[in-house]
């Protein structure tokens, strides 16, 4: 069967300082899930944060149904969520008002389901908490909250499994499973170990 691109990137180029990436790099995915995976250092972070509009490129172009990152950089990254391992942007906010934040930053999103996420991960004890007081596994959590309620195209996920409990691990399993939401979303995922989740690609680096 034809494949229907989400992500479509040609011709990429990005090099970090002391290391050269991507030379010419096309990939097109679907939905579904992707799993990217390659040796440490080979890129796959780099290669979210690109698609994620967390890095410009040095060449080539990255489109999402259409949508130039370059060219529309706003429709681009409303269709587009980010989660990566990084601490947190703005860590004056408390949780809540992180959450929030995106509800504005994405205003199609449904609060209800984002509050639902929440308490599915065990959250809600920790919505007026400075996000500089979280554990490092609550600030995953928060991250996936977000990754999860956010009706956006494109879901880049940073090692999604790294540092949750057996609770979390197996709500955050069993969403990723879930036909209605593989059918809409293009997820690409890093992971050292095998995702156990129905793939629809797997790339390596
Ligand atoms: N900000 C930066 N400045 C300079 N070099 C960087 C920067 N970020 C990453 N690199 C280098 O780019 C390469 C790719 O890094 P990246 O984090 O994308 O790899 P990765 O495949 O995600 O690795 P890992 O499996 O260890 O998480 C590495 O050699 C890294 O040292």
């Amino acid at each position: 069967m034809e494949l229907t691109a989400v992500l479509t990137i040609e011709q990429l180029n990005f090099n970090h300082p002391a290391r050269a990436l991507f030379r010419n790099f096309d990939l097109q995915l679907g939905t579904g899930v992707t799993w990217l995976r390659g040796e440490n250092g080979a890129g796959k972070t780099t290669l979210l944060k690109l698609a994620g509009g967390a890095l410009d490129a040095h060449g080539g172009s990255i489109r999402l149904d259409g949508i130039d990152i370059v060219q529309q950089p706003l429709a681009y990254r409303l269709q587009a969520f980010y989660c990566g391992g990084d601490l947190p942007q703005l860590p004056w906010l408390t949780v809540r008002e992180l959450l929030d934040l995106h509800l504005s930053l994405y205003p199609a999103t449904d609060a209800a389901l984002l509050d639902a996420q929440v308490q599915a991960l065990h959250l809600g004890g920790a919505l007026e908490q400075p996000l500089t007081t979280l554990s490092l596994g609550q600030h995953k959590k928060v991250q996936l909250a977000l990754a999860l309620a956010l009706p956006v195209r494109l879901l880049l996920i940073d090692e999604p499994f790294n540092g949750l409990d057996a609770d979390a691990m197996a709500c955050l399993r069993r969403q990723l499973a879930d036909p209605a939401r593989l059918a809409r979303q293009c997820i690409v995922l890093t992971s050292h170990l095998e995702p156990e989740l129905p793939l629809a690609c797997t790339l390596q680096l």
